[in-house]
């Protein structure tokens, strides 16, 4: 399949490119991957002044054994930081946390204002690769994931608003 120019050279500023994903929004969550995900939700408040935890500290992180992560949002405004911690023996975070022991940026998350689906029959139509089929994601709504190696090293979720 034919890959989208700009995964096969450099971008080119002012260089004609078809365009993106039409009906992108905005940034749903950065997230983050760590092997204790109270410990960091601890860092945003205690440090950082973070006000808004979910769930807040003292409960237990949430456990979504779909997606083989447990979760704790930090809240800022209308974007949120999601804690991960890996869940279950085939966590698709173990590996990251293999090469990346202290933990780091995992995924950026973007809104999709519309259908999840033609947003995925434009990005394959792309020659980017899609992980897997859609799952419903921690805001109870439908996510997929791009892979990392078609989307500039960056793992991207894309949210159904
Ligand atoms: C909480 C629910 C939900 C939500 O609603 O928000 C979530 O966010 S769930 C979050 C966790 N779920 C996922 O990440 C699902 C999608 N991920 C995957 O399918 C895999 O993790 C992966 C991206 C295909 C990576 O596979 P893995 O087996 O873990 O690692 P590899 O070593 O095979 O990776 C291949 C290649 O890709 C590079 N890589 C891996 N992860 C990332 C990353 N997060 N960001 C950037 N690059 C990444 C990895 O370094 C390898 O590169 P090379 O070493 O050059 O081969
Ligand atoms: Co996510």
């Amino acid at each position: 399949m034919a890959r989208h120019p700009s995964l096969v050279r450099p971008f080119v500023a002012g260089a004609s490119v078809p365009p993106g994903i039409s009906h992108l929004g905005s940034i749903n969550h950065i997230a983050i991957a760590t092997k204790n995900a109270v410990a960091a939700a601890a860092f945003y408040r205690d440090v950082l002044g973070a006000t808004d935890i979910s769930p807040p500290l003292g409960k237990s992180a949430v456990a979504l054994p779909d997606h083989g992560v447990s979760t704790i949002f930090v809240n800022l405004g209308e974007t949120k930081i999601e804690i991960l911690e890996p869940l279950g023996a085939k966590s698709p975070i173990a590996q990251f946390l293999a090469k990346n022991p202290a933990g780091g940026i995992h995924h950026i998350c973007i809104n999709v204002e519309g259908e999840l689906d033609a947003a995925i029959r434009r990005v394959v139509s792309s020659g980017v690769r899609v992980l897997g089929e859609p799952k419903i994601g921690a805001h109870g709504k439908r996510v997929v994931f791009l892979h990392p190696k078609d989307c500039g090293g960056v793992l991207i979720e894309l949210e159904e608003c």
